[in-house]
């Protein structure tokens, strides 16, 4: 292969990064040391009688230790691949066209000031990403700039070294995607900064304070995209949001484990990351333990068409927010019933009217408890401001009935003891309007008492005139129905959801719970009440959300369209991915065929141009031991490194895995609190393998095929497209996998 005419050149500027960057490393280590040296003198010099100066010492060092090591820890993890791509670019009315290095940090010159490499989050970055060469726009904080941009390089670097050096134009394929896909073998999420395509791009800088809506193919990079917008966000607003105010929403503590090595490659830390029903028992400080999502859905696997089918769907909808709307109004309606005048003394102060259009119109935007807070403030400035006044009017209405009595009053002895009367009842009653403005507030907001939120939905929930009067329009049996399901005392999603939605209307959720900028991935499986009250008690609307419809394998009571959710969130921008860059062609070709049995109607998937082996269909009556080990040998000796194996339901996997290890093999057997680990062969319920992706797939179907029914073809077309390069079904039949006995053939002759 010759070599690219460039190759010496871009080696020197590789050395020269490399060296600029030692140079950086060996001045911080410096600088480290120092800030210890200095913390442990200043520790020494302590002195408890006057510490101060030693205690601003130790903070500042401390800061710049920390600074300097941030910087470490960044170079130090770039260090081996400090760039990966160039453009060569002129800006609008300039003569000269500048080189810019892209990699994950951005270096620059310290005496020149000249960049070394940019950051692929800066502005300038995205005229990479954005892909055409030509003339184009480019936005640097809300400003169109225009350029040209000459050319577009890629490098392949590892360990230090210059390997190959791509020009990339409109005619060559992105061969640097192409290897990134072929050569993925890590059972987590990897960053993808060097490999980022264009319509993926789009969102990841998509308008930061607006709320997006991802519909995108099994594949297409949803989740990694919305990891990548993350770190995107956190470089272009840092100076307004902390990482601590930024929250991803995950399907499992599995999927998070999944994920966890993307962010900090990203440069991101300190981000929540937690599940829906974690979130909401924290914010909440509740002591419950939920219901499992995946046991109300292993339930309706096994029982399809569950009686309470209409129930879990109208708690998911939007028609049990608006009862919780009328529960509110209800409460807030006794609440409003309560005000009375106040007085101090026989003064009033404060009319109950005034009070309650304060409470009803006024402070309507907070929720209930905060309005009475407010309305306490009020209420303290008022007595504080009249205390004096109605001081002063009973001391001179006693001052006037005195006199009264002394130029009135003849008779000396009648006149003597009402002067003695009058005094004593004024030396009582005026030190009490101090004391009584004291405590006037107190006392008088007793009447209301704080809200048990838990208490409060119990009772919504089971207390059947409320609820027909809450629900007018359910019919009796509905109601028994509803009565009879919540007589226990269960915590599902929805239930958590609607705690939330009324702890927002009545207390407000507390600031450190008040994430700003919201990420929801699998945000299929969110009903309408989840993300309606994410977004009420959170007071925003900046939520990312990504899903797949297709993937929807809890839509009995979650989101099977997006109009609903545009509706939810009419600022959002809506888009589609449809390309996946997880699976090979032949593999998609089988998910399609099952995606196209589906109701949604969803167009079909495009796999990018990548060919790998065919799918293949063992024919095996019963469950095998030895063809399972078999087949994880054969798969690992091809070089696959995760590889699982997919059955439908939980109690499969049980059972599969318990014979497995019978018979001596090690395997492991996925749950949601797992460590995924990919040296031993996996065993996962297919609603658990959603999200995820292994270099290889087995799928089984033996005791519990596949039923031609929504939620099967589902969880099928989840288990087909977790696979990367291979994928292997095994059954009695092919009819198992709701797949013709020539599909599998079929997929062969179409890439002959
Ligand atoms: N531009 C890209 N360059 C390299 N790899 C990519 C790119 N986009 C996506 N991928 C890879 O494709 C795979 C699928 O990505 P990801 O899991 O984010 O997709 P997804 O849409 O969330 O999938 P699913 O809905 O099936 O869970 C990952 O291995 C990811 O690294």
């Amino acid at each position: 292969m010759s070599q690219h005419p460039d190759f010496q050149q871009e080696q020197h500027y590789l050395h020269h990064a490399k060296t600029y960057m030692q140079n950086l490393l060996t001045t911080s280590a410096q600088d480290l040391k120092t800030a210890q040296d200095n913390i442990r003198t200043s520790l020494a010099d302590l002195d408890y009688l006057d510490s101060s100066l030693s205690y601003l010492n130790i903070l500042e060092n401390a800061r710049f230790f920390e600074m300097a090591r941030d910087q470490q820890d960044s170079l130090l993890a770039v260090q081996n691949k400090p760039y990966f791509a160039r453009i060569s670019f002129q800006r609008h009315d300039a003569t000269d066209i500048e080189t810019f290095y892209i990699g994950k940090i951005s270096l620059f010159d310290q005496q020149t000031h000249e960049p070394i490499i940019i950051d692929w989050r800066s502005p300038i970055a995205n005229v990479y990403y954005d892909g055409r060469l030509g003339d184009l726009t480019y936005d640097v904080r809300g400003e169109q700039h225009r350029g040209h941009l000459h050319a577009k390089r890629q490098y392949k670097i590892e360990q230090g070294k210059l390997l190959d050096i791509r020009d990339v134009d409109l005619t060559t394929t992105d061969e640097l995607l192409q290897e990134a896909l072929e050569g993925k073998a890590d059972v987590r999420l990897t960053e993808i900064v060097s490999t980022i395509q264009k319509e993926q791009n789009e969102i990841i800088r998509a308008h930061l304070k607006q709320p997006i809506i991802v519909q995108g193919a099994a594949g297409s990079g949803k989740t990694t995209i919305a990891l990548h917008r993350i770190s995107y966000f956190l470089y272009t607003m840092g100076d307004h949001f902390k990482a601590q105010q930024l929250m991803i929403l995950a399907p499992n503590d599995l999927f998070i484990d999944y994920i966890s090595d993307v962010l900090p490659d990203l440069g991101v830390g300190k981000i929540q990351q937690t599940t829906f029903q974690q979130y909401i028992v924290q914010a909440l400080s509740l002591k419950i333990t939920p219901e499992n999502q995946n046991d109300t859905l292993e339930k309706l696997i096994v029982a399809t068409d569950s009686p309470s089918a209409w129930l879990l769907q109208w708690k998911g909808s939007l028609a049990f927010r608006d009862a919780l709307d009328r529960y509110v109004d209800k409460l807030e309606a006794d609440m409003a019933a309560q005000f009375e005048d106040v007085f101090l003394e026989k003064y009033r102060l404060l009319r109950a009217s005034k009070l309650q259009k304060l409470f009803l119109e006024e402070l309507h935007y907070l929720p209930l408890e905060q309005r009475l807070e407010r309305i306490k403030k009020v209420m303290q400035a008022d007595v504080k401001r009249k205390e004096k006044a109605v001081y002063q009017a009973l001391s001179d209405r006693y001052e006037a009935t005195l006199d009264k009595i002394l130029n009135g009053i003849r008779d000396a002895e009648k006149r003597r003891r009402l002067i003695f009367k009058y005094t004593d009842e004024r030396d009582e009653r005026l030190p009490q309007i101090k004391q009584e403005a004291k405590t006037k507030t107190a006392s008088y907001m007793r009447r209301f008492k704080k809200f048990n939120v838990k208490t409060l939905y119990r009772e919504f929930v089971t207390n059947r005139n409320l609820l027909a009067d809450l629900v007018p329009d359910w019919t009796v049996e509905q109601l028994e129905q509803f009565l009879q399901a919540h007589k226990k005392e269960r915590w599902h999603a929805d239930d958590l959801a609607a705690l939330y939605y009324l702890t927002a209307r009545l207390k407000g959720i507390r600031d450190e719970w008040k994430m700003k900028v919201v990420f929801i991935d699998e945000v299929q499986d969110y009903s309408l009440l989840q993300l309606a009250s994410l977004q009420a008690g959170l007071e925003t609307d900046m939520f990312t959300m990504v899903g797949d419809v297709a993937q929807g394998i809890h839509s009995y009571r979650s989101l099977t369209e997006w109009d609903s959710v545009r509706a939810l969130f009419p600022r959002a921008t809506y888009t589609t991915l449809q390309k996946s860059y997880r699976t090979t062609i032949e593999i998609m070709n089988v998910a399609n065929n099952i995606l196209q049995q589906m109701d949604e109607a969803l167009p079909l998937v495009e796999p990018v141009v990548r060919h790998g082996e065919h799918p293949q269909f063992i024919q095996c009556a019963a469950f095998d031991t030895a063809l399972l080990m078999q087949q994880d040998k054969l798969l690992r000796e091809k070089g696959y490194r995760s590889i699982a194996f997919i059955c439908k339901t939980t109690a499969d996997a049980i059972t599969y895995a318990e014979q497995l290890r019978h018979d001596g093999y090690i395997v492991q057997l996925l749950t949601e609190n797992s460590e995924l680990d990919q040296t031993k062969l996996l065993i996962v319920p297919s609603h658990l393998a959603k999200g995820l992706e292994f270099d290889a797939v087995i799928v089984g179907a033996f005791d519990t095929p596949f039923y031609p029914q929504s939620l099967d073809r589902k969880l099928l077309y989840v288990a087909l497209t977790r696979a990367m390069h291979h994928l292997t079904l095994i059954a009695p039949s092919i009819e198992h996998f709701l797949l013709t006995a020539n599909a599998i053939e079929h997929n062969e002759r179409l890439e002959k």
